[in-house]
């Protein structure tokens, strides 16, 4: 995989430009958290991302998460891989699932401690319980980078990192927006710190502490 890159990037709403212009790469193998407080910029960043390196296979999840209520979490996870499979596959799935499709699906919410839940709607579960279904989704999915944004917010510290865990054996090379500067410098190899739509720190994450991030607050 070549590494993906970001030119003179900007963004805006309307007349006001809310980031950039900024430039960054991101090498295979390398996983970045995005730091920074509320309105800094971070998920205008991702989408940014997303837009530009589309033909690159990123899997996304979204801070919205995008489920579908009234689908089981089965037919969820399952929408990861809609567009690798002709339209009749993923209409007989809908009725009738193949025995392979729920063997590997229940495999991966095994992991991610939701297997009880495969055949509940999405509508039905908590917070935490629909964050687990879109990782799950993003790991069904595949792909050569995960874009993520603040993918473990509504989950707590065990389950939090579990997934984290998951997410990183899953995507080696991702860009994640977090809240949590103690998971964020973990399981990620760089922190990039963002001020204002402006990158105001780029460091590896060994040589960062959670006080050297506290200034972005
Ligand atoms: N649809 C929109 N229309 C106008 N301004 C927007 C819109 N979306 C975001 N903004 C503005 O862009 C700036 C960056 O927002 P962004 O959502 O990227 O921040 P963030 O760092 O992801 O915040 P959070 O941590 O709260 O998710 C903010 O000032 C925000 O008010």
């Amino acid at each position: 995989m070549t590494p993906l890159a970001l030119t003179d990037a900007e963004a805006a709403y309307g007349e006001t430009r809310v980031l950039g212009p900024l430039s960054l790469a991101l090498a295979p193998g390398e996983r970045i958290a995005l730091v920074g407080k509320s309105g800094a910029g971070k998920s205008t960043l991702l989408a940014l991302m997303y837009e530009q390196w589309q033909q690159r296979e990123v899997a996304l999840m979204p801070q919205a998460l995008g489920l579908v209520d009234t689908l089981s979490v089965f037919h969820n996870v399952y929408m990861g891989r809609l567009d690798r499979h002709p339209w009749w596959r993923n209409l007989i799935t809908l009725m009738r699932p193949r025995r392979s499709d729920i063997a590997d699906i229940e495999a991966l919410l095994e992991g991610l401690d939701i297997a009880d839940k495969c055949w509940i709607p999405c509508g039905e579960l908590s917070g935490g319980q629909r964050q687990r279904v879109a990782a799950a989704r993003v790991l069904y999915q595949r792909g050569q980078v995960l874009l993520a944004d603040e993918p473990v917010s509504a989950l707590d510290g065990p389950q939090a990192a579990s997934v984290m865990q998951a997410l990183a054996d899953g995507y080696p090379t991702a860009v994640l927006a977090m809240h949590d500067l103690d998971l964020a410098l973990r399981y990620c190899t760089r922190v990039i710190g963002i001020q204002a739509g402006e990158i105001a720190i780029d460091q590896p994450s060994q040589r960062l502490s959670v006080h050297d991030l506290q200034p972005l607050y």
